[in-house]
């Protein structure tokens, strides 16, 4: 009840001319007691390992009996709520209610200018992250639903609203180096800066640009910092919930799924309405599956060829709206290099510690994540050359080209030549994550760069 009554509070101090204001007077005036506000809470997460390797050592071992209420933890939780609750249950987690930061006023101030440049390319998420205290995804949503006048058109519940983003942002794993809410809040802006394209933005109803924010918001919830192949060799439940398929992505689908209907975010929609959202939110997550890169590649080149989109037709739109997620997910090569870099640096360090885990284990490391032989620059290099240049090429095309497209295909390009200079500095033993390397200076454009085994 109490927890209700702080929520009110946050809200009923809600301007709207000051976008933003609703979240930090609710950070900032609340009281609130963690185990009811979950949305809310005190703790803030960076010291659990990469993975719970409780988790991951699951009860098909044989001889390994586990309690019930355990066993019932492990299969209704996020990963992450499983480590809160577990946490919880054993006394490990302080009831800190006053731990919420407040935010310094400067702080605010930045924050808010900065969401006023949320739609040019090269929006600083990592800064953003630091002016919100880590809120990034909250603060960021919370605007971009504002300025969409989602809100408005849903008639959504703030509080309800709040809880739902609380509650993402919360099951991403801040130790995560690569797959946490700073990276969900970096996909969500490049998402809404392609639900902005003159070629979309004039097309799109409410309903899509809902689905949009919400699935770049949540297609990687409650991720463990391990692949799937990691998962299906470690014989994890997930693994074999889903059938070998698709099993992150479908994890982060139902994960959303669990808590739009726990916040009661879409209660006030009609049955149909809420499951059709529901079943959309999955198709554009299950789209970020990286194995289905080449399906989409190849329908999204026969539509350009025959031009026959018809953004008109919701099929179409929908198919556009995977497409933009799938860029929005691996934009990151396409960031101006001081950001891009970070992620490159970032996702390899998560590469590393699945390959570290490996070894420990005795299981055959992954390919790309050994650090002994995968250098980032090597690894960058593949993926922008196999990955990220094919998608930006057919997308280019499709914006007809947009001056967004071309930005990014200039950074792309860029980039990948300071990689193809970088890779004849780095052996890949030398190599350091998080190493805040000196740009080389790329000379004359794009270098070709080497191919990759
Ligand atoms: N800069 C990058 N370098 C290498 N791989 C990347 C990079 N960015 C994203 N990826 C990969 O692209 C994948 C997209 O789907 P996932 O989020 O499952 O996992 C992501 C990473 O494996």
């Amino acid at each position: 009840m109490s927890c209700l009554m702080v929520e009110r509070c946050g809200g009923v101090s809600f301007k709207w001319l000051e976008q933003n204001v609703i979240q930090f007077r609710m950070l900032a005036d609340g009281t609130l007691n963690p185990v009811h506000a979950g949305v809310l809470l005190a703790e803030r997460r960076g010291s659990f390992p990469p993975i719970d390797l409780r988790i991951l050592k699951t009860s098909s071992q044989p001889g390994e009996v586990e309690s019930g209420t355990r066993r019932k933890l492990k299969r209704l939780l996020s990963f992450q709520r499983y480590c809160h609750a577990s946490k919880l249950l054993r006394g490990l987690m302080p009831h800190t209610p006053g731990s919420l930061h407040l935010l310094d006023d400067d702080y605010l101030g930045q924050a808010a200018h900065m969401l006023s440049k949320v739609d040019t390319w090269n929006f600083d998420i990592f800064l953003f992250d630091r002016l919100t205290n880590g809120n990034s995804l909250v603060t960021l949503m919370s605007h971009l639903f504002n300025v969409c006048g989602l809100i408005h058109h849903f008639q959504l519940d703030m509080v309800k609203l709040h809880r739902f983003l609380g509650m993402v942002q919360e099951d991403y794993h801040s130790n995560n180096p690569y797959h946490n809410a700073v990276h969900a809040a970096d996909v969500t802006q490049a998402m809404y800066c392609y639900l902005k394209e003159t070629k979309l933005a004039e097309r799109l109803t409410p309903v899509d640009v809902f689905l949009g924010l919400m699935a770049a918001a949540a297609h990687d919830v409650d991720h463990p910092g391990v692949n799937q192949p990691f998962l299906i060799k470690t014989r994890h439940h997930l693994a074999s919930l889903y059938q070998n398929t698709s099993v992150l992505e479908s994890h982060h689908w139902r994960s959303t799924v669990g808590m739009l209907r726990e916040s009661g975010l879409l209660n006030h929609l009609s049955a149909d309405m809420s499951l059709d959202i529901e079943q959309q939110l999955g198709s554009l997550i299950l789209a970020t599956d990286i194995n289905r890169q080449n399906e989409f590649l190849a329908t999204l080149r026969e539509h350009l060829d025959n031009q026959d989109l018809d953004l008109q037709l919701a099929t179409h739109r929908h198919f556009i709206l995977q497409i933009a997620l799938k860029c929005a997910d691996i934009c990151n090569p396409c960031r101006e290099w001081q950001m891009s870099r970070q992620w490159s640096e970032r996702v390899c360090e998560e590469f590393y510690r699945q390959g570290e885990l490996e070894r420990k284990f005795n299981l055959e490391i992954s390919p790309l994540c050994d650090q002994q032989t995968d250098s980032i620059p090597a690894i960058q290099i593949g993926f922008i050359s196999y990955i990220v240049e094919p998608l930006f090429e057919e997308w280019q095309r499709f914006t007809e080209p947009s001056v967004l497209s071309q930005i990014m295909m200039a950074h792309l390009h860029k980039n990948k030549a300071c990689w193809s200079r970088l890779r004849y500095v780095h052996t890949p033993v030398e190599t350091k994550t998080h190493s805040h390397t000196e740009e080389p200076e790329p000379q004359g454009g794009h270098e070709e760069a080497e191919d990759i085994p």
